[in-house]
């Protein structure tokens, strides 16, 4: 069916279909794709799930032509296409959201669309395209305004923006990684559903890599399975349950282990944060005052929406950022976030963005775990001399522990798929007996639903030892399920504190907000 209106700037006709025949692609002796086929069918939400390092962006990268595939092609509408560059998918119509948001923060959400364009010519008739953005938005199915800077948007915002560049662009396939890991759960429906509104109008085919199962049940009409790099099932969702889907990922059968909370959190505070301030890099105060007391064996969770303060405030409490004033206080005493500090009260940080933040990427994945203990015995003796052996051991027993997928020990931690590269930090991370207070952000940022699970059920165990867990998290569901309070952080505050049973969620989104 064809459909065309007039009175709009987008053209309505149906999008081609898109299909991947026997596609390989190796990194060095690792087969990161292995004969993969899968076909989007026009008008239809697809989505690609599969365990970390199962080949998921390696497939979309080949089909935006990041990749070369080493065989294997990719057609539209039957006929089979070259694609060795993003601007090349762009012809075809093929266009990627990816988690992280790329538009300019200073420029105003008209100057980011008119920038995405692959034809912008040197000089640009503003009132023109002023018009031609003002019709566009008119027949979008979602709307925001055009002289806002960026910087200004909510995520859920800056979200609607990246995928109305698309829509600006013509992109008639939609490739989306993981596009709701930034936004509340409210504005992932909302974004979602108006997705799913374009799809059903035959306006537009999604194929979405996810995580959420909740997600993929509500959103998706068909779902394929990728599992070490191969096809491990296809089938549409109407048909198949989650217990299903999860079998089709892991290829075995998995029953939910959730790790219960043995005992109240007791009376003894282990962290205190008294009036601490920091600013951002750029000189901007970040944290603006906030006080909090956590107890040993209570899980405290810091909601908010990204970009609210919560990223400055762990970067101060894991040495990485300077307070302005304030004072922390960790088992009574003066905390300066100094190593040696952290060493003594037995302090563990699992920082943001891990690649960046907690690994050396060109360092093998056994360095990478060693980090914390190389100088220490039994990995090395007399306080200098490493034991190479030793080192290999003991990362070979964290990677069996936590189902690190990688080629070998000996493979540079940056080569690994980002489900990974966390795994490898959590690993290092949680693996010590004798940990005390652990300050984790986003633990399971792009995590598959069973290495969720898996740190989930870690971190309520270390709680039910006794640490004491602060949980910085964008992900709400995350922090209802574990923590024992919630509170919620916006522009530098805490604006909301609650015991979780007595927790308002309506409160909670309106305030995540900034209401
Ligand atoms: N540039 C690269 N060099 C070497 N190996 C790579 C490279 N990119 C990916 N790999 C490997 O290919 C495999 C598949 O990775 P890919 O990123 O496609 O997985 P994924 O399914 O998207 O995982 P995740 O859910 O963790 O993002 C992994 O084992 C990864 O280590």
């Amino acid at each position: 069916m064809t459909t065309t209106t007039a009175s709009t700037t987008r053209e309505l006709t149906k999008p081609p279909e898109l299909e991947v025949v026997n596609m390989t692609k190796r990194f060095g002796s690792m087969t990161a794709l292995d004969n993969v086929s899968i076909t989007l069918k026009p008008g239809t939400f697809h989505a690609l799930l599969g365990e970390n390092g199962a080949g998921k962006s390696t497939l979309v990268k080949c089909v935006m032509g990041f990749y070369t595939a080493d065989s294997g092609e990719v057609s539209i509408d039957n006929q089979p296409c070259t694609i060795t560059s993003p601007r090349d998918a762009h012809k075809y119509g093929i266009g990627m959201v990816y988690q992280h948001f790329t538009s300019v923060p200073a420029m105003t959400v008209a100057e980011n669309l008119v920038l995405s364009r692959f034809d912008s010519s040197n000089i640009i008739k503003w009132e023109e395209e002023y018009d031609r953005l003002t019709l566009f938005m008119k027949s979008s199915p979602f709307q925001v305004d055009l002289h806002t800077p960026v910087a200004q948007l909510a995520a859920g915002q800056k979200q609607k923006l990246e995928i109305l560049k698309q829509l600006y662009l013509k992109s008639r396939i939609l490739i989306l990684d993981e596009p709701t890991s930034v936004l509340t759960p409210q504005e992932a429906d909302e974004v979602l559903g108006l997705l799913r509104n374009e799809v059903i109008a035959g306006n537009l085919s999604v194929l979405m890599i996810s995580h959420k199962f909740r997600e993929v049940t509500a959103f998706a009409d068909e779902i394929t399975v990728l599992r070490k790099g191969k096809l491990a099932g296809h089938g549409l969702v109407k048909n198949l349950t989650v217990a299903e889907m999860a079998q089709m990922m892991l290829g075995e059968k998995q029953e939910p282990k959730q790790v219960e909370k043995t005992a109240p959190p007791s009376h003894i505070p282990v962290l205190e944060i008294k009036d601490i301030r920091a600013n951002k890099d750029n000189g901007l105060e970040a944290v603006c005052g906030v006080d909090l007391t956590l107890r040993a064996g209570e899980i405290v969770g810091i909601a908010g929406v990204s970009g609210n303060g919560q990223r400055e405030l762990v970067e101060v409490l894991a040495g990485q950022r300077p307070a302005t004033s304030g004072q922390i206080l960790v088992n009574g005493e003066i905390y300066k976030a100094t190593r040696s500090e952290m060493y003594k009260h037995q302090i563990f940080a699992l920082p943001e963005e891990p690649l960046k933040n907690a690994c050396v990427p060109h360092m093998s994945v056994a360095e990478n775990l060693a980090l914390r203990t190389f100088d220490l015995p039994p990995q090395a003796q007399n306080g200098w001399l490493l034991v190479p052996k030793l080192i290999r051991q003991f990362a070979q027993v964290l990677i069996n522990q936590f189902s690190i997928k990688t080629p070998s020990a000996d493979t540079p931690v940056g080569n690994l798929s980002g489900g990974n590269v966390q795994r490898t930090v959590l690993a290092r991370e949680l693996s010590s007996e004798n940990v005390k207070l652990l300050i984790a952000a986003n633990p399971c940022f792009g995590l598959d639903f069973a290495a969720v699970e898996f740190i989930h059920g870690q971190m309520v165990s270390a709680r039910n030892r006794g640490v004491a867990v602060l949980l910085v998290s964008e992900d709400l569901d995350e922090i209802l399920k574990l923590s024992d309070r919630i509170v919620v952080i916006s522009e530098g505050k805490f604006v909301y504190e609650s015991d979780i049973e007595a927790a308002d969620f309506v409160e909670i989104g309106k305030r995540m907000a900034g209401h």
